[in-house]
């Protein structure tokens, strides 16, 4: 008895139309609560029922009472990431490792014999039934998909701000004004808890590391390196679940609005005199030495979170799979989420294909480009320069396989951007409504370049991937507006006017925008 009996028990779900044999045929728990009620009081009529819990009980004990090993039948393990078949390495989920025997990255493999044990429909119908609820821990984007991210871990041990969920934005202007498109869509992950996808990964990590934690397993605090955003998520997290948080931050190459994030949220927060690859050349070295859990998405639990953005999209669209999904790729953890993400939907029968990936980065740290447009020849790491899209200022990429790996097997392809293209598509994008991040405007001129080129089409179907919040980036906008770049023409920047506080010349400055407004109808 596994997600069936779940199903039965939620008060929110019709179940599928096939009855499955294993299923328990328990009462429905919402009417024994009714049932509790009335009997407290047998004269009386039972007053209506205001709420499906009592007044004492929390979300969270709620979930405890109806869900008690409903899981037992789906199991995750970490083995060897891309593995021979016939490997036969694993790591159970609670022991404390982040790379194979030989060295190299793990991934988290389900059982999806067990999976398949339910149809595509059956999954797409209890996704469906979980979207926007408060029911604990449904209510979240990452946790409504439980059993294909941490089947086992107990619903009580999961730190969870309802993460997920994100708005996908019709891009309706930009789309047709600059690229004569009508289907591009914009999937805002960084309208999010602390502002960007990470929370997504960052809610399945910190929730293992809990129950290690009561497992009495030695985690004393967590720690990343960080260009700016998994440290917010990070100490977030952890701060809402009392665990100690060390984030390693690149002196002075992060948004003012990331670095106070962790130091609100109580991290011990290292400010270090080297650029990022250095901050996780060291926190990788520190982890192995003191009882700290290391964060990043080296760690293979963050993709498991990640990959839900990826389930979402297509839920967006009824389950229909779009034609393109670009993503703004530095230490190339997210691309593969995707990837992972849309392969077990796959896998699982809820959609027959996937769609194509595009990585983009900045061209000032591009060592995925570089090693895509040598046909996959020759990969060398790069010294990353200063960048607008600061949080992909990332030379050496810990996840390189396995974004080739993504690439390769979504017939994905990899373009970048110069700071003067990012800067203009983010800007030219905010003029028609969002208000993006410069990580975005690297994804948005991927596809300004791939349009261009003809190699996506004008019909075709495609998500823009947005990472995190504009408004972590504000300095970024305020240096474009004010054309305070070098070798910059800023050509869409839009100052604010200077005007003298008087009717006159408050009129006289009005009158010249409406005609020129006028003008261009
Ligand atoms: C805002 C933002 N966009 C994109 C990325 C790239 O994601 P990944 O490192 O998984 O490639 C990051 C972090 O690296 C980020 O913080
Ligand atoms: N952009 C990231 C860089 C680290 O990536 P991670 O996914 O490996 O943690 C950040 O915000 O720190």
């Amino acid at each position: 008895m596994a997600a069936s009996s779940l199903l039965r028990s939620s008060p929110f779900f019709l179940p599928p139309q096939q009855p499955n044999p294993r299923t328990i045929n328990t009462a429905p728990k919402s009417l024994q609560i009714k049932a509790t009620i009335s009997s407290d009081k047998p004269t009386e009529t039972p007053p209506p029922i205001k709420h499906r819990r009592t007044a004492d009980e929390s979300i969270r004990q709620e979930a405890h009472r109806r869900n008690t090993s409903e899981y037992d039948n789906f199991s995750a393990k970490y083995v060897p990431f891309n593995a021979d078949p016939a490997c036969t390495e694993s790591y159970s989920l609670d022991e404390i490792v982040y790379r194979s025997r030989s060295g190299g990255l793990l991934d988290v493999q389900h059982d999806m014999e067990a999976l398949k044990a339910f149809d595509g429909n059956y999954w797409k119908s209890l996704f469906d039934s979980r979207v926007g609820k408060t029911t604990w821990p449904y209510g979240s984007g990452v946790w409504s998909k439980k059993e294909w991210v941490l089947p086992e871990i107990d619903s009580d041990d999961i730190v969870s701000a309802f993460e997920g969920n994100s708005n996908m934005f019709w891009a309706e202007r930009f789309g047709k004004q600059h690229l004569g498109m009508n289907d591009l869509w914009v999937k805002h992950c960084g309208i999010s808890h602390t502002g960007s996808f990470k929370d997504l990964g960052m809610t399945v990590l910190v929730s293992q590391v809990n129950r290690l934690r009561k497992m009495n397993r030695p985690v004393v605090g967590v720690g990343c390196a960080s260009t700016g955003d998994t440290s917010a998520a990070l100490s977030a997290y952890c701060a809402s679940a009392g665990i100690p948080s060390i984030v390693f931050l690149p002196a002075n190459k992060i948004s003012i609005s990331q670095l106070v994030q962790p130091i609100a949220n109580g991290a011990f927060v290292l400010s270090l005199d080297t650029d990022f690859d250095g901050c996780m050349h060291l926190v990788r070295e520190v982890t192995s030495e003191l009882p700290i859990y290391l964060a990043n998405s080296l760690n293979s639990l963050r993709i498991e979170g990640q990959k839900t953005a990826a389930i979402e999209i297509l839920q967006q669209f009824d389950w229909e799979v779009p034609d393109w999904v670009i993503v703004p790729g530095g230490n190339l953890g997210n691309i593969y989420a995707f990837y992972k993400g849309f392969h077990m939907c796959k896998e699982l029968g809820l959609v027959d294909r996937i769609p194509r990936l595009v990585c983009a980065q900045a061209a000032n740290a591009n060592p995925l480009y570089l090693y895509f447009k040598s046909g996959w020849l020759d990969f060398s790491p790069v010294k990353a320069k200063t960048t607008f899209a600061s949080a992909i200022q990332i030379g050496d990429p810990v996840s390189i396989d396995r974004a080739v790996y993504a690439l390769q097997n979504s017939n994905g392809i990899v373009e970048e951007a110069t700071e003067e293209e990012l800067m203009d598509a983010m800007a030219q994008a905010d003029a028609t409504g969002m208000f993006i991040c410069p990580h975005t405007g690297v994804a948005l001129t991927a596809l300004v370049k791939l349009r261009n080129s003809g190699v996506i089409k004008a019909t075709d179907r495609t998500v823009v991937v947005s990472t995190a919040h504009g408004l972590k980036f504000t300095q970024s906008k305020i240096d474009y507006h004010s054309k305070a770049i070098p070798e910059m023409a800023c050509r869409l920047a839009n100052p604010p006017v200077n005007v003298k506080a008087d009717f006159e010349s408050v009129m006289d400055v009005l009158k010249k925008y409406l005609l020129s407004k006028d003008s261009k109808h």
